[in-house]
């Protein structure tokens, strides 16, 4: 496994060693182990699945204290833009954002630590998502920001994604507070 840490402290994203054969392919999806050692370790109590057509953005999204939520994410099949942004307040890097390319074929899985608000953009029809997250899904604790902030100005690559009626009215980046330490 292939491990990167990325700018914003405590991402992690790894990148599995694939086989092939002639019956196909082969590779480590999760190791306990490997991802702890990394700073990646997680007491993980739900796997979520989404399937989305070419074009569709879901997010910005996060779950705020005390149902905040680590996220152990990936590509089954496709390809998607994912994008974090720091929302933790006392970070050097607070309001900054990552985007990093997941990619079925590589298998890469990114590590997104509590204090980070979460989206991607499907670049291929049938894209399968897969997460664990370290909380259960917790509704009165959602919340989220406008994926076409103009002060996170995050280059998405399209102008006119599929965003669903909720995420369409999430709030700015300016008026937000955020709930992360
Ligand atoms: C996230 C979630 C949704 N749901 C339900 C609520 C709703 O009726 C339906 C679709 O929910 P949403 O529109 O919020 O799904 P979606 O926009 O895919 O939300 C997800 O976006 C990505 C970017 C994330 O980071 C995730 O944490 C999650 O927020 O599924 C659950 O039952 N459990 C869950 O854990």
């Amino acid at each position: 496994m292939e491990i990167k840490h990325h700018a914003l402290a405590g991402v992690v994203e790894f990148t599995p060693r694939i086989f092939e054969d002639s019956r196909g392919i082969f590779f480590e999806s999760f190791s306990a182990r490997i991802m702890a050692e990394a700073g990646a370790g997680g007491e993980w109590v739900q796997d979520n699945q989404s399937s989305s057509i070419s074009g569709v953005l879901r997010g910005l999204h996060f779950q705020a204290p005390p149902y905040a939520q680590a996220k152990l994410v990936r590509v089954a099949t496709g390809r998607v833009r994912d994008v974090i942004v720091d929302i933790r307040r006392s970070s050097s890097t607070y309001g900054q954002h990552i985007s990093v390319e997941l990619d079925s074929r590589r298998g890469n899985i990114l590590y997104i630590p509590t204090g980070f608000a979460h989206g991607f953009l499907a670049l291929e029809e049938n894209t399968l998502f897969l997460y664990r997250c370290s909380d259960y899904y917790q509704p009165s604790a959602e919340g989220g920001l406008c994926w076409n902030d103009s002060t996170l100005n995050i280059d998405w690559g399209i102008d006119a994604p599929v965003v669903s009626d909720k995420d369409q009215v999430l709030p700015d980046f300016k008026s937000f507070e955020t709930p992360f330490e």
